[in-house]
């Protein structure tokens, strides 16, 4: 079938299940295609194919409203939606977003990125349409990695005790991104193992309506049967005692089962989970055969070989930090590490490889992973929980409550800090200094690449005078020469890497050589310009500010970092309460707006933090100088 003549998915109402099989085989090779080209989250999308397509077939989006949790297996759903034609420009600058985008499709309902939220708005939904009268359906689709997010559970309980009709679609592959953890997996499991509790249930049902009733007795007693049919076939029947009606486990690939499952699950009052058995990456061999998560998101592969192909470059910020915190860790038993399910992405694995026992993977459970660590220090272990920027807003007031409050020595390494690209706006890492910054006791370094990197990370695990956040870019460094010896740097001081005499860039990480690149056009130009690496964002080098202030030297800072409460906000703050009202100060970096997705370099020239524009705004700074002078 094209799948580009798909416009919307009503087409599928007179299709056979052969017919169906059919589509989820062209589907499939779609997403083989193309992802082999612009990459992607291929392993959840062949996942859902006959999933995706039962789902639209049985129930009618949008009135009947489909909620993707994380959002990332929305592409089977976004074909049948209209926007296969788009697939070429998948996660590419103003090209189709990798998650549900509402201004994208009336089919969207409801935006994810970030796990574990799907179910809280689908009671939202759910509610409105009951105050309303409405009688659509709300069928929010989890992973079995998703429901180890808090969340979830908390929006279980509530739905279980509202009892609205809800239809959550669990879908377990027993995998997150790397083989998923938990007690909850563990009963998936057993749940995924107890065969049909359903049938038995409706098979006892059946035969209670054949015989005659000897009364209520008769009825009582099947209920208890049925009951104890329910403990005996599935162990713990979670769902159950939630007040959720169960239905499963469903073969995730067999239409006939998931239909008759899911209209099953339509005809029921109140909320309903229908687990659903998956095998993420089903229908390619290397992806179906992914034991670690290569295949979860991944760049441009070689479709014949399954080959990844790989860019050569210098190692990864993520690599750097794995090994030398294993370096560290051999010499210092205090350290134990910690992920929220991201075990590969931060580079934890390999510090598990080592020590096994000094790393937990506690699930997509930041706000647990940050009050852990909290736990941890108060014994005087040193705890690296090491997160994406965008995965620790999630823990925001266990930082607040539980780390910073308490001054306790948690070490948080920020992967992904600053713009991360292709995953767009719900993952771009530049909310980090702003959430931090204002808590009393945090303590924030940025490498300005991967050498000072490797100090600041022996700095931070050496620091026993409370929290302190280390943070650092998606992507390789530059491929300098590493120290062999391990150095701390000291916290509130600057470093000047260029001289200059008549304006001063401060700056840190990323933005380093955008400045750097700025201060030599400019000082062809006749403007010599002083570039420092504000590497400890807090504390600050206040002796440099004063210096600065005292001098009455112009400044830019210039940050890949949210303008509001970012960096620069922390210099204007400083230069205020200092009563150095007039010193001349600009601030570049990024605006008050979320960022889609694109390439990095695409981002910064469409924000604007390019060198041609830092030079730019640097001249037009130095004449508002003299003018007061
Ligand atoms: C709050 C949060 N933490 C971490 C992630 C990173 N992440 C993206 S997908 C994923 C695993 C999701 O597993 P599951 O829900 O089972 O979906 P599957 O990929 O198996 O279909 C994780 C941990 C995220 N998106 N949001
Ligand atoms: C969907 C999701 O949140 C993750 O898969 C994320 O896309 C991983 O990001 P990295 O590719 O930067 O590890
Ligand atoms: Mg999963």
């Amino acid at each position: 079938m094209d799948l580009q003549s798909i416009k919307e998915p009503t087409f599928l109402k007179g299709f056979s299940n052969k017919d169906l099989e059919d589509l989820a085989k062209d589907i499939r090779e779609f997403l083989i295609e193309n992802l082999s080209v612009t990459g992607g989250h291929l392993g959840p999308n062949l996942g859902v194919v006959e999933l995706t397509l039962v789902l639209h077939q049985l129930f009618e989006s949008p009135k009947d409203k489909f909620l993707w949790d994380v959002g990332h297996q929305a592409y089977v759903h976004k074909i049948l939606t209209g926007r296969a034609d788009q697939f070429d420009q998948l996660r590419q600058y103003k090209g189709l977003c990798g998650f549900p985008k509402r201004s994208e499709s009336k089919h969207d309902v409801w935006e994810t990125g970030h796990s574990s939220t799907s179910l809280s708005a689908a009671m939202g939904m759910a509610l409105a349409r009951d105050i309303k009268g409405g009688s659509n359906s709300v069928i929010p689709v989890i992973g079995d990695g998703a429901l180890t997010g808090g969340m979830a559970l908390e929006a279980l309980n509530h739905i279980g005790h509202e009892q609205t009709d809800v239809i959550v679609v669990l879908n377990d592959n027993e995998m997150s991104i790397a083989p998923n953890v938990g007690a909850l997996h563990s009963m998936l499991g057993r749940m995924r193992t107890a065969g049909k509790y359903q049938k038995a249930k409706d098979e006892l049902e059946m035969l209670i309506k054949k015989i005659p009733a000897f009364g209520g007795r008769l009825a009582a007693t099947a209920e208890r049967v049925k009951d104890s049919l329910k403990y005996l076939l599935v162990s713990g029947m979670f769902f159950e005692e939630m007040g959720f009606t169960y239905l499963g486990p469903v073969d995730g690939h067999d239409l006939e089962d998931l239909k008759k499952n899911m209209n099953y699950a339509k005809k029921t009052k109140g909320p309903v989970l229908v687990h659903v058995i998956t095998k993420k990456g089903k229908g390619y061999a290397p992806a179906e055969n992914d034991a670690k998560g290569t295949w979860h998101g991944l760049g441009p592969y070689k479709i014949e070989s399954g080959e990844v192909v790989k860019k050569p470059g210098p190692p990864s910020y993520s690599g750097v930090f794995a090994e030398t915190l294993k370096r560290i860790a051999r010499q210092d038993e205090r350290i134990v590490a910690i992920t929220a399910a991201m075990p590969g992405g931060t580079g934890l694995d390999k510090f598990a490889k080592e020590f096994p026992d000094r790393m937990f993977d506690v699930g997509i459970a930041e706000q647990h992973a940050t009050t852990m660590s909290a736990g941890l220090a108060t014994q005087g272990m040193k705890p690296v929980f090491a997160v994406y920027s965008t995965f620790l807003q999630r823990g925001y007031d266990q930082l607040v409550h539980d780390v910073c409050r308490q001054n306790l020595n948690v070490f948080f390494a920020i992967d992904r800090a600053g713009l991360v690209g292709a995953d767009g706006e719900t993952h771009q890492g530049v909310f980090d200094i702003s959430y931090l910054r204002h808590l009393p006791n945090m303590k924030i370094l940025n490498p300005k690449d991967e050498n000072e990197l490797q100090h600041m990370i022996y700095t931070a695990t050496c620091h026993d005078d409370g929290p302190i956040a280390v943070r650092y870019p998606r992507g390789g460094g530059y491929g300098i020469k590493m120290d062999e010896d391990l150095k701390q740097i000291p916290l509130g001081e600057w470093d000047v890497l260029k001289q200059g005499s008549d304006f001063t860039i401060l700056t840190f990480g990323t933005m380093i050589p955008v400045a750097m690149e700025a201060a030599e056009e400019l000082g062809k130009r006749g403007i010599h310009v002083e570039v420092v690496n504000a590497r400890s964002i807090k504390p600050l080098d206040q002796d440099k500010l004063v210096d600065l202030a005292e001098n009455q030297r112009p400044i830019l800072t210039l940050e890949e970092t949210a303008l509001l409460g970012g960096f620069g906000s922390a210099v204007l703050e400083f230069f205020h309460e200092n009563h150095y009202h007039s010193v001349v100060i600009e601030r570049m970096g990024i605006p008050d707006r979320y960022i889609e997705h694109g390439s990095v370099p695409e981002l910064l020239e469409e924000i604007g933090l390019t060198s041609q524009n830092v030079a730019a705004q640097v001249e037009q700074i130095i004449p508002r100088k003299r003018k007061r002078a």
